[in-house]
C-alpha cells in the first residue's frame, strides 16, 4: 500500500547563505495492508521530514513515494487532495478546524466527502465520540473553544471516521489519560484489522510495542547522522 524508494531529502536555508541540510538520503520501506511500521530515531533525525513527504506537505528531490499505486511526489495537487479524500488519512496532535463548525460535524465530514449517508456518517462520528469521552453536551458545539486534551480527542475521531487505507499517525497518544489512550490503542488495532497500512511516530514506548508491527529508524536514512 506504501512503498518509499531512494527518498532523499534536503533543506535550503535561503536567508544563511543558502546553506545545504541533507536530511534524508536513500531512505527505503514498504508498508503492507494491515501493517503498523513506526518511525523511530533520535531527535532531528528526519521522522516528521518522513510523515511530511507521506502526507504530500514536502516534496521529495529524490526517489519515489508510491501510495495505492499513485507517485505522490510527480502527482498533480489535485490527486493529492483526492488521495487524502479517499485513502490516506493523518492524525496529527493539533485540530485544525473552521470556526463555528459543531463538533459533530467536524468528525462526520470525512465520511460525508467519500459519498456515505448523513445518517452512517453522524451514526460513526456519534460512537467514535462517546468511545473518546466527548461529553454528549458538546457534540452540538464548535470545538474551538474546547480544552486541548478534547480537542486532540475530537481531532482523532475525525482521523479514524473513515476506515481510510493507509493512515499516518504523528504521536496519536501524546497527553491523553489513561483511558482515552486505551481507546486510541483500540482504535489504531481495529484499523489494522480492517486492513489500513499505518506508519506513525510514537514517543509513548508502550503505545509502540503494543501497536506497531516493525520499527524503521530514520538514522539510517540521515546522512549526517549515519556518517
Ligand atoms: N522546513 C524545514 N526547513 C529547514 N530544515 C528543516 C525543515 N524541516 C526539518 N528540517 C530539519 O530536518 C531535520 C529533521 O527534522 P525532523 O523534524 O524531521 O526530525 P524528527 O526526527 O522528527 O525530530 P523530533 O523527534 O525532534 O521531532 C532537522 O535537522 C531539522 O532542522
Amino acid at each position: 500500500m506504501i512503498t518509499v524508494e531512494d527518498l532523499g531529502k534536503s533543506f535550503a536555508l535561503h536567508n544563511q547563505g543558502a546553506t545545504i541540510i541533507p536530511v534524508l538520503e536513500g531512505g527505503k520501506f514498504q508498508v503492507k495492508p494491515g501493517e503498523c511500521v513506526a518511525l523511530t530515531g533520535v531527535s532531528g533525525a528526519g521522522k516528521s521530514t518522513v510523515m511530511r513527504i507521506l502526507y504530500g506537505n514536502y516534496l521529495a528531490q529524490a526517489g519515489r513515494v508510491v501510495i495505492d499505486g499513485l507517485d505522490i511526489t510527480k502527482a498533480e495537487p489535485r490527486e493529492i487532495l483526492k488521495l487524502r479524500r479517499q485513502t490516506l488519512g493523518y492524525v496529527s496532535q493539533f485540530l485544525r478546524v473552521v470556526p463555528r463548525v459543531p463538533t459533530i460535524d467536524v468528525v462526520s465530514e470525512p465520511l460525508l466527502s467519500v459519498g456515505k449517508s448523513e445518517e452512517e456518517a453522524r451514526e460513526r462520528a456519534c460512537d467514535l465520540l462517546s468511545r473518546l469521552r466527548i461529553p454528549e453536551r458538546l457534540w452540538e458545539l464548535s470545538p474551538t473553544t474546547f480544552s486541548g486534551g478534547e480537542q486532540q480527542r475530537v481531532n482523532i475521531a475525525r482521523g479514524f471516521a473513515h476506515a481510510y487505507p493507509a493512515l499516518l499517525l504523528d504521536e496519536p497518544t501524546a497527553s491523553l489519560d489513561a483511558q482515552n489512550r486505551q481507546t486510541v490503542l483500540t482504535l489504531i488495532e481495529e484499523a489494522k484489522a480492517g486492513g489500513a497500512a499505518i506508519v506513525g511516530i510514537f514517543h509513548d514506548v508502550e503505545a509502540r510495542a503494543r501497536v506497531a508491527d516493525r520499527e524503521i529508524d530514520v538514522t539510517a536514512f540521515t546522512p549526517r547522522l549515519a556518517a
